[in-house]
């Protein structure tokens, strides 16, 4: 059969990969798609030294790999907005397929991309975008297709849970493990993305969208990362039974459907509390199936390759049906989504809270703190009070039943209005994941 040409554009971290496993599971590739899939064409500013690309075509020029006729595919692994969103239009305008690694390009301008691939009959192909080489996409859009979805809640940034699981295990700086996981190729290229929880948002826009059939909405996503956690956190989180991990969480509720990236806390025993390094876990639980886990390495450059690849076969086994009956790209076709599904604001969440706060070690303070937290009906579940470290300032550890974030908001805006208690209140969320 005739091959299945591809062109690569940015050869980076994941287009290294890419290109690297394309070349030597070619054979196998072959035997899974029905017919060879070749590298046309690899458009690179730079070369990648893992790579020997001496017989394919290689230009500076992306574009020149979207205007060549021989391509059928164009892989676009060059990341950012701006010039990626330029390159998938036009692909998809001259009747090419796309496979994208790419959660930000997906996450913001992702309806309006497969509006108009719907219109030139081609598939945008996007495994790779969310947790890495964990099938994800897949595993929602064409696994689960029985359920009803009721929640996700997963580590989908590789980079933030490296530097989580190095902070707590070896008691290593957050600087110094963000250069590392940089060195590695985890990070983004604004490394700030993942510790601000901006892609982990991005991904989980996607999530929510395929396994609720609502529009992407990157605008809606609560976003916190964790450049402000202390190690503090980490050691007495530890105490109290439970691991710190940055989690995406979307969940059906009655009122709407909640969009919300943040530290957790989490039980020790939960799977996902166990998850360490650069490995993500996504958990979904289905209302037929009950509670599933999805567990694998979130980044680096061949892990995310396997996605890659996985894509350019499904393409390459898919191009030739009728686009009518392929699977819509973000599991329901556009006809179908709930555009009315709301995605609530953050104060009409409820969780339980670990509260940090540093307060004057005088007589009363902690009566206080409880009178605040009480007047809006939020009850203690444990205290621990630290020894004075600061002078006379005495860190208070609290962690709180279940109550509404704007109750939550209100407590910690008068505890921080106290003259005993000193700067800004600490709160990370607690979710027990108790599979139900
Ligand atoms: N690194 C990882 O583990 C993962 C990355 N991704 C996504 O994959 C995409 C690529 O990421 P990485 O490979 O890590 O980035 P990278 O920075 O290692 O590679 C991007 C390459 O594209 C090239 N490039 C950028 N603009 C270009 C242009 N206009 N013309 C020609 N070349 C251009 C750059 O010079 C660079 O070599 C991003 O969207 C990222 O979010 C997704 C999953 C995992
Ligand atoms: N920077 C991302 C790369 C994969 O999506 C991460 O660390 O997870
Ligand atoms: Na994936």
């Amino acid at each position: 059969m005739k091959p299945v040409k591809v062109g690569i554009c940015g050869l980076g971290t994941v287009g290294g990969g890419t290109f690297n496993v394309l070349e030597r599971n070619a054979s196998e590739i072959a035997r899974r798609a029905g017919r060879p899939i070749i590298v046309e064409q690899i458009a690179t500013r730079r070369d990648n030294p893992s790579c020997d690309t001496h017989q394919v075509a290689c230009t500076q020029d992306i574009f020149e790999v979207v205007n060549n006729p021989e391509i059928d595919i164009v892989v676009e692994l060059i990341g950012g907005y701006d010039t990626a969103y330029e390159l998938v239009m036009q692909a998809i305008r001259q009747g090419k397929h796309v496979v994208t690694a790419n959660k930000a390009l997906i996450a913001v301008y992702g309806n309006e991309i497969f509006k108009a691939a719907e219109e030139a009959g081609v598939i945008v192909a996007f495994e790779a975008a969310v947790a890495g080489g964990i099938p994800i996409i897949k595993s929602i859009r064409e696994g689960l297709t029985a359920n009803q979805i009721n929640w996700v809640a997963g580590i989908i940034n590789g980079t933030g849970n490296y530097i989580l699981t190095n902070m707590r295990d070896h008691k290593r700086d957050f600087t110094e493990v963000l250069a590392e996981a940089q060195a590695l190729g985890y990070a983004e290229a604004d490394p700030t993305f993942d510790v601000e929880g901006i892609d982990a948002a991005h991904k989980l826009t996607i999530l929510a969208s395929i396994a609720f059939g609502i529009p992407l909405q990157f605008d809606k996503a609560y976003t916190e990362g964790i450049a402000r956690l202390l190690p503090m956190d980490i050691e007495q989180a530890d105490v109290l039974g439970y691991v710190i991990k940055h989690l995406g969480i979307t969940k059906r509720t009655e009122q709407g459907l909640e969009l919300r990236v943040h530290p957790t806390l989490i039980p020790k025993e939960r799977l996902l509390a166990n998850v360490h390094g650069v490995k993500n876990a996504v958990m979904v639980y289905g209302d037929a199936v009950g509670p599933t886990l999805y567990y694998g390495a979130g980044a680096g450059a061949e892990p995310t390759a396997s996605a890659v690849v996985a894509d350019i076969i499904d393409v390459a086994r898919e191009m030739a049906t009728d686009q009518n009956n392929r699977v819509p790209y973000l599991a329901f076709s556009e006809v179908a989504q709930a555009k009315d599904m709301p995605v609530l604001p953050m104060e009409a969440i409820e969780t339980a809270y670990y509260l940090r706060l540093h307060a004057v070690d005088r007589p009363g303070v902690l009566a206080r703190v409880a009178t605040i937290l009480s007047d809006q009906g939020i009850s203690i579940e444990a205290l621990i009070q630290k020894e004075a470290t600061e002078g006379e300032l005495v860190p208070i550890i609290l962690m709180t039943h279940k109550t509404r974030e704007a109750s939550m908001n209100e407590a910690i805006r008068q505890l921080e209005a106290l003259v005993d208690v000193a700067g800004d209140v600490v709160r990370i969320r607690v979710e027990n994941l108790d599979e139900q």
